[in-house]
């Protein structure tokens, strides 16, 4: 552990050092120290970094590797993957301009994953959307570093998720006696060409601004850079930092805190830096099922309707149905073709 445990400067996201949390036998004042700093981030950014994390480097080299492979193939080899094959599970690879976060094309290509779930899985037999088995590339050893990856990053996870109940002054395991138990982990990597948009084509961010639709996103991104938060006072941007994850909270936690903790909107620049970029954002969720409530008795927390001013219209606190809901209304806004599919 070392002493200090946030670093920032005033026009930047704050770096938390979250060892801590990570480690079993870190003390209680340790512990809440760290807590104490992402409390202040979720009530300030709904941003911040997290460094000490315990998932191993090379481990995201070498998943960073095998995903720069995957999107140098061509566009008819990496359709073997489409997402229409995945059907209900919302699986597999998406091509430039295939996303519409905001109501234009994104100028990025992805694969969508989550948590392994075999086809006799009771959820996958039932039909529940976004459950299945994934869509892995035939690429070797590229379905073990997702896996790994995905299960190092679910960890860390659950270790910012107590730490973020400590910061709210509630029991380490209120997330996950509520929510997070069986957590809905939806995984993907992202590749921004540095490639220019064709006359006609109307795609003006990377990512187009939103907020995330759950509890967490912890994201990896590679050396290029372009991410950017809203924050009260202005666009303040998100590099990328050696040796950390970028944390924000999602439109779950925001709903949950009454929106003392608030989703913060971000996007992503279009990428013209001559270098592809790469980024791997894993979404750590309510599990499906879960009705997502307001946390009694947190003060200052007056879940105001904010909904003129959300880049969705939508007023967050008056949602009460299953997270799993509230997800399938977003992602059929994202990906309208494949609405009409497979759901
Ligand atoms: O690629 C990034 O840096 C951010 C992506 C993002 O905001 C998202 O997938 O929700
Ligand atoms: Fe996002």
């Amino acid at each position: 552990m070392t002493t200090e445990i946030v670093s920032s400067s005033a026009a930047s996201l704050p770096v938390i050092d979250i060892a801590a949390l990570v480690h079993p036998d870190a003390d209680d004042a340790a512990r809440a120290a760290v807590a104490h700093a992402m409390g202040s981030a979720c009530r300030e950014h709904g941003f911040f970094y997290i460094r000490h994390h315990g998932v191993p480097q090379d481990l995201i080299d070498r998943l960073h590797a095998l995903s720069q492979a995957f999107f140098s193939w061509p566009e008819e080899s990496k359709m073997q993957w489409r997402m229409a094959l995945g059907g209900r599970a919302w699986r597999g690879y998406f091509k430039v301009g295939g996303e519409l976060t905001s109501g234009l094309p994104d100028w990025k290509e992805g694969l969508y994953l989550g948590t392994e779930l075999p086809a006799t899985h009771p959820l996958v037999q039932a039909g529940t959307p976004v459950h299945g088995p994934n869509l892995f590339p035939e690429l070797e050893g590229y379905r073990e570093a997702i896996l790994q990856y995905m299960e190092a990053v679910t960890q860390v996870g659950h270790r910012v998720m107590e730490g973020i109940a400590l910061s709210l002054g509630l029991p380490v395991s209120y997330f996950s006696q509520r929510y997070t138990a069986d957590p809905l982990v939806l995984f993907r990597i992202f590749n921004y060409p540095s490639m220019d948009v064709p006359a006609g084509v109307d795609a003006p961010w990377g990512v187009g601004e939103h907020t995330d639709y759950g509890l967490l996103t912890i994201l990896y991104q590679d050396r290029i850079g372009g991410l950017s938060v809203h924050t009260p006072s202005g666009w303040v941007d998100a590099p990328p930092l050696p040796g950390t994850f970028v944390c924000n909270i999602g439109d779950m936690l925001d709903r949950m805190t009454g929106g003392l903790y608030k989703s913060t909107p971000h996007r992503v620049r279009r990428n013209t830096s001559g270098t592809d970029r790469l980024s791997f954002p894993l979404f750590f969720d309510p599990n499906f099922e879960a009705r997502v409530r307001r946390i009694e008795g947190l003060a200052g927390a007056p879940a105001r309707d904010d909904s003129s001013e959300r880049w969705d219209k939508a007023n967050v606190h008056a949602f009460n149905g299953r997270y799993g809901d509230y997800l399938l209304a977003k992602v059929s806004k994202v990906f309208p073709e494949l609405k009409d599919e497979v759901l």
